[in-house]
């Protein structure tokens, strides 16, 4: 089933900073769909942590529209807002000590989680599901950051959630522990999940069924696996062309021409 749970429309976010106020986001659009994985790709200090963020409505944005199952996020109850973070989203930090309960164990993770989000878990199928069944009594301080890692993703992954998020899950990991994540987040999604992750990672990027690019704060580019890529056109026109495209003008200025039904833009002779 593949179903929009979330929309952006113009999404801002602005933090305050000494030199004045940064702004993070700056008029994102986004849709987050159930049973799909999205990666949202791009330079550091680009929005994408920030954007991942505000999906898991742990921060409100400072403007713009963002909706869950059509209602505006923004008319929704502390409570609310609190069940739907308990419940529905699995959170992976950047950190993945940082969405772990320190004193627990592996299993008591699971069984945690579950317990949370009032949901049946098999706790010992979700450790073997990441090759964790040996550190099944071991708590996170013990255990390699690559081991933490798939035990944060796993943990998040009980229920499965309506919505889970990841920030760099594969950052650290070798091919065999990143591709144990990515499989346990494709079967959360074939479960019924919408997964986004922010990543820098080729492998999760391979491993997504659409890509956002954010530069800047704006989304520059959006494109699904085997389709042609597609960019924003604000209100007023404005777009930004791809990253590669940008040695083609190295003045920042273009001849536009438009002919019939589409657009070429070439650098001034
Ligand atoms: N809490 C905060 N306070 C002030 N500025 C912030 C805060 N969080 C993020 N920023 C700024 O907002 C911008 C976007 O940051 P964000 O962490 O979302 O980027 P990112 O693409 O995730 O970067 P990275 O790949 O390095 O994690 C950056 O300029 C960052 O310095």
């Amino acid at each position: 089933m593949t179903t929009d749970l979330l929309t952006g429309r113009e999404l801002l976010q602005l933090y305050a900073a000494r030199t004045g106020p940064t702004q993070a986001l700056r008029g994102v659009d986004v849709s987050v769909v159930s049973g799909r994985i999205s990666a949202i790709t791009g330079p550091s200090g680009s929005g994408k942590s920030t954007l991942l963020a505000v999906l898991a409505l742990r921060e409100r944005p400072a403007g713009g529209e963002l909706r869950h199952r059509g209602r505006l996020v923004s008319s929704l109850s502390r409570r609310e807002l609190q069940r739907l973070r308990r419940r529905d989203i699995g959170w992976v930090a950047q950190r993945p000590t940082h969405s772990l309960f320190p004193q627990l164990d592996a299993r008591a993770q699971l069984t945690q989680m579950a317990q949370l989000r009032r949901v049946r878990v098999d706790a010992d199928a979700a450790l073997a599901e990441v090759a964790l069944t040996s550190r099944a009594t071991s708590r996170p301080a013990t255990m390699s950051g690559g081991e933490q890692q798939r035990l944060a993703v796993a943990a998040a992954g009980v229920g499965p959630p309506a919505l889970l998020i990841a920030d760099e899950p594969t950052a650290e990991l070798d091919d065999e522990s990143a591709a144990l994540v990515l499989r346990l987040l494709r079967a959360r999604a074939d479960a019924g999940s919408a997964v986004v992750l922010a990543t820098h990672d080729a492998r999760a990027i391979a491993a997504a069924d659409t890509v956002l690019r954010l530069r800047h704060g704006v989304l520059s580019g959006e494109h699904a696996a085997g389709q042609d890529r597609t960019v924003s056109i604000d209100g007023l026109g404005r777009l930004q062309l791809p990253e590669e495209a940008l040695p083609l003008f190295p003045t920042g200025r273009a001849v536009v021409t438009v002919v019939n039904n589409h657009v070429e833009l070439h650098p001034p002779a």
